[in-house]
Order: structure tokens, then sequence, then C-alpha cells
């Protein structure tokens, strides 16, 4: 009788499964939120199931009770058959994720991410090429940046193009499959695991997701072999994956595991940068005119128009901090908060009962959009970073999770963040476009894809160059930064 407040279950057997939508179920939980409290009850099925949809309530819940709140729900499709569980962050707390989550700890810290700025400058310089010689193809350019990012920190080699690099390919294919499977409901066997005792002839859905684990065990370990050859014939760069072929004794882990691990920053951290990177160009579209002009002002004063912003200039330039900070709060592209957290003990919140075994989804939706914390809370404003406000945790807003889960890809993505947003802005004016009779075009703020990490839909943007001088140190830049990258392609 203590259990939170939530809407009565359509029945004993699915409880209220079928009340969630499909479709952007955050909107939904948003409203369960306004209407029932910070913290709502749903049973999914047989499973406890707690929205939280406030900051204050998703820090005291999944910080402050980190140790009993930072385990995963039971994933039978993507964890268990497709992965072998293998996939950390699909993982409950125990002593594998533990050592999966030091090493890419040690990898990802603010320290060790430090040294990935390099690369991420480098590919900074493409981008900004890119972006000059042809605005329409923005969102290519965005993702081949973050790709390349990621593939290079984690085996040391470059993307040149995402549509044709067969590791890019592949690692599509295997998201892709994870996604579409990790939808809850779609399976029986989530609900009633009893099922995975049937013969294979009964269980086509377990002989497909085992022919998708064999290609993915092919690939991400070829990737690994390439590496471990490489250092053999000494030409392999530091990387991620090196770093766990020369730890492998000391972290007690078995090829296949550094595999998989190897797959993570892939996984993880493509689609929510290049999200993210998307979703700052649509705020410059539908909202350029009110926030702009300051960035520009106070890109010009503190780097001038004779070299392009440099991680060193990020002290100084606190307006285009804001805006990295509100292009995360603005459309959280980890809409739902990542992947649900679950908790190993019975709790009591605020005089409510959380029984051990409850998944808990901090929906970022209803957090992000929350207008107590951020009042009018669709308008995409910076100013509201330009203070200090009242608010949990060290980002000022709640982008990367909670706890012992929270990302550990922070620093690397907002590194990248920061970057290029302080770049195309130190380059470009950037609007709404306009149709053949010269009309601007609307922008739909609302208009973001239905999957695990929510990013835009295809919009159009006008991206026009400041001035020639900005253009020529943009070239001027990137003809070095190709001498550079060269060093990536062996
Ligand atoms: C803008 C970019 C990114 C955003 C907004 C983001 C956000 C998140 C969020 C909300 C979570 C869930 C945390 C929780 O369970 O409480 C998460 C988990 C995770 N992120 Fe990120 N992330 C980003 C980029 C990256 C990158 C670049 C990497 C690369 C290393 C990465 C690696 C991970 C991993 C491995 C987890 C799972 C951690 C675990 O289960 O212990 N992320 N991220």
């Amino acid at each position: 009788k203590d259990l939170p407040p939530g809407p009565e279950p359509s029945s004993w057997l699915v409880g209220n499964r079928n009340q969630v939508p499909a479709q952007k179920p955050w909107r939904w939980f948003e409203e369960l939120n306004n209407q029932y409290g910070p913290v709502a009850y749903l049973q999914m099925g047989r499973t406890p199931t707690i929205v939280i949809g406030t900051a204050q309530a998703a820090w005291d819940i999944l910080e402050k009770k980190s140790p009993v709140t930072s385990s995963r729900p039971r994933f039978i499709m993507g964890q268990e058959i497709l992965s072998n569980n293998m996939r950390g962050f699909m993982s409950e707390s125990g002593p594998f994720w533990r050592r999966w989550r030091r090493v890419l700890h040690g990898s990802f810290v603010q320290k060790a991410s430090d040294t990935y700025k390099p690369v991420q400058n480098l590919e900074s310089k493409q981008l900004m090429s890119e972006l000059a010689k042809n605005p329409t193809k923005y969102r290519e350019y965005l993702e081949r940046y973050a790709t390349s990012v990621a593939v290079v920190v984690t085996y040391g080699r470059r993307v040149h193009d995402i549509f044709n690099d067969e590791v890019v390919c592949l690692n599509r294919e295997t998201q892709d499959y994870l996604t579409s499977i990790n939808i809850p409901g779609k399976y029986l066997v989530e609900s009633i695991p009893v099922l995975l005792y049937l013969p294979s002839f009964l269980t086509p859905w377990r002989t497909e997701a085992l022919k998708q684990r064999a290609k993915d065990i092919e690939y991400l370990t070829r990737l690994v072999q390439e590496v471990k050859a490489k250092m053999e014939n000494g030409r392999a760069r530091p990387s991620f994956c090196r770093q766990l072929i020369e730890d492998r004794e000391k972290n007690d882990m078995n090829d296949l595991e550094i595999a998989y691990t190897c797959g993570t920053p892939f996984g993880a951290g493509v689609e929510t940068t290049a999200g993210s990177l998307a979703t700052f160009m649509l705020a410059c579209a539908a909202f350029g005119p009110s926030f702009i002009p300051k960035a520009q002002k106070e890109l010009d004063a503190v780097v001038g128009p004779d070299r392009m912003p440099t991680f060193e200039d990020f002290d100084d330039l606190p307006f285009i901090r804001a805006i990295v900070n509100e292009t995360l709060r603005w459309r959280p592209v980890a809409v739902l908060g990542g992947t649900p957290h679950s908790s190993t003990e019975d709790f009591v919140y605020q005089g409510m009962f959380i029984p051990k075994g409850s998944t808990i989804i901090a929906n970022l939706w209803g957090i992000h959009l929350n207008p107590a914390d951020f009042p009018d809370p669709h308008r995409f404003d910076p100013e509201r970073f330009m203070s200090k406000r009242e608010y949990p945790g060290p980002w000022q807003h709640s982008s990367f999770g909670y706890g012992r889960r929270v990302c550990p890809g922070q620093y690397l993505a907002s590194n990248s963040i920061y970057i290029n947003i302080a770049r195309i802005l130190w380059a470009f004016n950037l609007s709404k476009a306009r149709d053949e009779n010269g009309n601007e075009i609307d922008i739909d703020t609302f208009a973001y894809t239905n999957g695990f990490n929510s990013v835009p839909l295809p919009f159009p943007i006008s991206i026009t160059a400041r001035t020639p001088g900005h253009v020529a140190i943009i070239e001027r830049d990137n003809e070095a930064a190709q001498e550079e990258l060269k060093a990536y392609d062996s």
C-alpha cells in the first residue's frame, strides 16, 4: 500500500504495459509525473517500475542510493541471447560489470579524455572544411566526425566514409538489431523466461539473435586481431583496444571480453554525440537570432578573426559553455535516461516503498523540461546557464545520468560538443533555410526520432561563412590537419 502512486493496472497479467504508448513514451511518462508526482509507479507485466520526473528525486534515488539502484533489469534477448552476457551496459552490477566499468573508467576519465583532444581538434578541422564546402550535407559530416573520433580512440584508425567503411557498416547493423529487439513487450520470453527452455524449432527469435551474435563475434574479434598484428610489427597507435590487450593479464580479461568491450564507445558514443550536435543546429535554425549574435561577440572578443577557437579557450568562453549545456538540456538525446536502472534491495523514499527488483527510469524528457527547474523549458535559452542555480549534480543538467552508471564517456562527449559548437559559431551564420520563393522554412522543434536515443529528423538550415577570411583560415588549418591525420590511416 505504500508503493508510489500511479495508474490502475489494466490486468493482473500485463499490469500497465498496454497503457504505455509505443511512440515517444517519454511524453506519456512526463504526463504521468505531472499527475502523480515526481515518483510514479507502473506494473510492467510482473515487474515493478518506477518513473522519476524531477532532477531532485532522480538524484536522491539514483545518486544518493546508488549502491542499491545501479543494477540493470534482465535483458533476455539483448544481453543473454544476442550478447552472450558480454555487453557491460546491459549487465547487472557484479564482478563482470565492475571489471568492464573499471577499464572504461581508466580510459575515459577526464584526464584520459584530455589525451583525445588532439584528434578531436584535427577531425573538427575537417568537419569545418566539409561544412564550408557543402553545408547541405551537414548531418552526414557530423556523423562522420563522431564515428571517426570513436574509432580512432578505440582502434587507432580513422573513418573517411560512413557509408562504405566496413567496421562502421557492421557496427551499424549490430546497433540497429540491438535497438530493434530491446523494445519492451516485443518478446514474450522477456516476461515468461521459461520459454527459454523450448526446443529451437519453436524459438525462431532465438535462432535469429544467435545468428547476429555469431556475426558480432566474428567482426569484433577480427578488429582486435588487427590491432594485435599492428602491435607485433610496431605500427599500433595508442588506443583503447591496444591498452586492453597490453593489460590483458592485469585486468583478467579474455579475448572475447576485450572484443566486446571495444565495441562500447561506438555503440554508446556515436549517435549520442552526432545527435546532440544536430540538436544544436536545430536550435540555431529555430532560435538563432536570440543567442548567435551574443555568442559571436564573445568569440570575436576572445578568439578574434585570425584563428579558430581551441580547447585552450574553453575557460574564457562562458557563453559558449552555456550553449553546450543548453544543447544537452533542451532535447536530451538519451531521452529516457539511457538504459534503465534496477534496484537490488527494498528501500523507502519519502514514505514510498520501492521494492527490490524495480526497474527505475529517470525520464530525462520530463526532468529537463520541468518548468520548476527550467522556466519556459521548450525555449532554447543559454542564459539560464550563465549564473549558478540550485540543481543537483556537477553539470547543472542531467544529460549524463547518475550514480555508478553515470556515462563514462561524458568528458569525451563534452569535449566534442564544445569544440564543434565554438568553431561552427565562430565560422558560420546559421539561420532558417528559405524556399524557392525566398520565404523562411518553418522549423518543427519536436520533430525527433522515436528510438532509444532520440535525435532530430532531417531539417533544412542555411549555413554560410561569416567572411571569406574565416573560410581561408578553415582551409589553411584543414590542409595542415590532413597531413597530421595521415598517421591514423596506416
Ligand atoms: C552527448 C553524448 C552522450 C550522452 C548525452 C550520453 C548519455 C548517457 C546516459 C544518460 C547514460 C545512462 C547513465 C545511467 O544509466 O544513469 C549513458 C551511459 C553510458 N555511456 Fe554515454 N552519453 C554520451 C556519449 C558517450 C560516449 C562518447 C561514450 C564513449 C565511451 C559513452 C559511453 C557510455 C557507456 C559505456 C554507458 C553505460 C554505462 C554503464 O552501464 O555502466 N557515452 N550515457
